[in-house]
């Protein structure tokens, strides 16, 4: 029996910055992550995304990898420093071009394109002006969206306007292991505010140009106690409030939760009530990027949160030390039917890092992420029948990427990349998945 409605979406996902290369090519302007990866000391190995997997040339032959799998639906970001190099002004066309081309070739595949207007690469000449802490920064995101929307109107029905505004705010500005490297709790603060008041900028410019869907995808992450002590709860209810609700709160009841003031101190900002409205903005569904689970232990010594998350036992982790917890991913899809009026969501990343075999005879055994998609997949079907409107699901990731500080050391893709020819190779869970669309979810 199919466990998944006809029409169910089924993708898989990408990123500018983590698969294109040529970051200045035809006239791009270089973003944040070009400076912060050609700063040594900020990336395992100290690579970069200068050649990434060249999809920038070889983007036809990765849509052909899309059509093997047999996916309905591809999400990927558009650089925006390649459409507006100076971040703002005059358009680049070569660079609005390669887009255009990309779109026009998925849909000849009957693929539909979901673009992510902003994963994390913002223009230099941005930062420049203070980046994300500029009052500006929801305009000028704002006016790089409706370019596109004016571009692709006819024909794009599916947006993100931003990946994951937590990891932007936290990495990039409170933790400095992110571009821009910043460390600096009022700026993180900021930074999360003008990232919803740049999304709902966008949603509200959407409605007037475009007439599909437009949302927002977050890393959602259940924060359960380490061990059953009251100290324990209350640290991971701190920590809840900072990971989980600092946006599902915003988006959806016009309120942070009042444990970020405790934990930002007088970092945080006084929002007043025309601010808290102007962020209460959850469009037309929700992305939820969803890997793993925290468990969190109280530790005073630990500011601000005064929490801690124990590492999971080995045998249960990924190459990137998370645990393998498909269970979160029903309790996180449960938050949205039983706290915020059960919208339409769409799961935008699920995946894993193992430490994959080399190719043999052309193919790579990955038993470790069959087992991990499986699971996760039988999880999201589960909610789906416990009443979930649950409208798609992406795998993280389609090739082998740039993973960020980690460089390539950490493989996400259903397909591996050979990082010396950049030839691809199908895992055995790129079969997998493609059988599981192929029976809409029977073979699970
Ligand atoms: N501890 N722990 N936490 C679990 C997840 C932390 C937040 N990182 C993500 O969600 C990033 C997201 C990103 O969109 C993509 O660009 C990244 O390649 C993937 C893989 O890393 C994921």
């Amino acid at each position: 029996m199919s466990a998944f409605p006809e029409g169910f979406c089924w993708g898989v996902a990408t990123s500018a910055y983590q698969i294109e290369g040529s970051p200045l090519a035809d006239g791009a302007g270089p973003s944040i992550w070009h400076r912060f990866a050609h700063t040594p000391g900020h990336i395992a190995d100290g690579e970069t995304g200068n050649i990434a997997c060249n999809h920038y040339q070889r983007y036809l032959e990765d849509i052909g990898l899309l059509h093997e799998l047999g996916v309905n639906a591809y999400r990927f970001s558009i650089a925006w420093g390649r459409v507006l190099p100076e971040g703002r002004g005059a358009i680049n066309r070569k660079g609005l071009g390669f887009y255009q081309r990309l779109v026009d070739a998925l849909l000849e595949r009957g693929i539909s394109p979901v673009i992510t207007l902003y994963h994390w690469d913002l223009p230099m000449a941005l930062q420049d002006r203070g980046g994300w802490i500029n009052p500006d920064s929801p305009q000028w995101f704002a006016d790089y969206a409706e370019v596109l929307f004016r571009t692709f109107a006819d024909r794009v029905t599916s947006w993100i306007t931003i990946n994951e505004p937590w990891v932007i705010a936290v990495l990039g500005h409170l933790e400095g292991r992110h571009a821009p490297g910043w460390r600096d709790p009022s700026a993180a603060a900021r930074v999360g505010h003008h990232l919803l008041l740049a999304h709902a900028a966008a949603v509200a410019s959407y409605r007037t140009l475009g007439h599909g869907q437009i949302g927002i995808a977050l890393n959602l992450e259940p924060q359960h106690p380490a061990y059953p002590k009251a100290a324990d709860l209350l640290a991971a209810q701190r920590r809840d409030a900072f990971v989980n609700r600092w946006f599902l709160d915003a988006l959806f009841l016009a309120s942070y939760p009042i444990e970020l003031a405790q934990i930002f101190g007088p970092a945080w900002p006084k929002f007043g009530a025309v601010a808290l409205d102007q962020i209460h903005y959850p469009g037309d569904f929700i992305g939820v990027n969803y890997y793993t689970r925290a468990r969190v232990a109280a530790a005073p010594e630990a500011k601000p949160l005064g929490a801690i998350c124990l590492p999971p036992p080995r045998e249960k982790s990924t190459a990137m030390g998370w645990e393998i917890y498909p269970e979160g991913l029903g309790e996180v899809l449960g938050w949205f039917k039983e706290r915020y009026g059960n919208p339409r969501v769409l799961i935008t990343e699920n995946g894993a890092a193992f430490a994959d075999p080399a190719p043999c005879a052309g193919l790579v055994l990955d038993p470790q992420r069959i087992v991990y998609l499986r699971s996760h997949l039988r999880a999201a079907a589960q909610a789906l029948a416990a009443g979930v409107d649950l409208g798609g699901y992406f795998v993280w990731s389609l090739m082998d990427n740039f993973e960020w500080a980690e460089g390539y050391s950490k493989r996400f893709g259903l397909y591996w990349v050979d990082r010396q020819t950049l030839q691809r190779y199908p895992k055995s869970s790129a079969h997998f998945y493609r059988s599981v669309i192929a029976t809409q979810g029977a073979v699970l």
